[in-house]
């Protein structure tokens, strides 16, 4: 079952495009790391496909309310616990148990900190931790493993392993091996924009979204 199809989507920022005639499907149980340079437009179709910004032409489909983003930010409220944290967002996303999500992510010895008191790599297992408790089946993921030691990656690609085997998928920008290699890898280097096409929306129309 296709949980996200795309087809001949083409994505600019900052008013020039920066992929185009991009075709994909991704599917219950599957992953897909997202390969490219930097400046390939992996961030700027992550935040397209979340909807964030509008695509310049092409379709996305998706169910409703299936997609999670998890981006360069944690999103974390740094006055609130780790614990906190993790009830405003079950809380936003229907209720379901912080438990898993928490021992998932290794965080259950951290869960009275402030979020403000916790170290990079903290923070960002708590953002990841938090794509848990969304129970939404679409993770896309924008460059998840920064600030990770070696066991918090191991731990994240467990976690995600898990997500996989109960009929969710995950889109992942990431320049390193995350140790997935059931994972597909979509290069973004054939879709990469010609120079000089006309825009289909006026220039800067994105970054009204940024
Ligand atoms: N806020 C912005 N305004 C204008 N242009 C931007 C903005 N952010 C990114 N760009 C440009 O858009 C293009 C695509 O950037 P994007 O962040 O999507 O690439 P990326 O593949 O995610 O790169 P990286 O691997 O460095 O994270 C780049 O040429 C970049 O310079």
């Amino acid at each position: 079952m296709s949980l996200i199809s795309v087809r001949g989507l083409a994505v600019a920022r900052g008013g020039l495009r920066v992929i185009e005639g991009l075709d994909f499907e991704l599917g219950a149980g599957q992953a897909i790391v997202l390969r490219g340079p930097n400046g390939a437009g992996k961030t700027t179709l992550l935040r397209c496909l979340a909807g964030l910004q509008p695509a310049v032409t092409g379709r996305i489909e998706c169910q409703s309310d299936s997609i999670a983003y998890a981006g360069h930010a944690d999103g974390l409220k740094p006055a609130l616990t780790v614990t906190e944290n993790l009830e405003f967002w079950s809380a936003v996303f229907g209720g379901p148990d912080i438990a898993p999500a928490l021992a998932a992510m290794n965080l259950t010895d951290l869960a009275a900190r402030p979020a403000h008191a916790l170290s990079a790599g903290q923070k960002r297992r708590l953002g990841l931790a938090r794509l848990m408790v969304t129970g939404r089946p679409v993770w896309l993921l924008d460059e998840p493993t920064v600030s990770l030691d070696q066991g918090s990656v191991a731990l994240f690609a467990t976690m995600l392993r898990d997500h996989l085997a109960q009929g969710g998928a995950a889109l992942i920008a990431t320049h390193i091996d995350l140790g997935l290699p059931e994972a597909q890898v979509l290069d973004l280097a054939p879709y990469r924009a010609r120079p000089g096409l006309r825009q289909d929306r006026p220039a800067g129309f994105n970054e009204a979204f940024a």
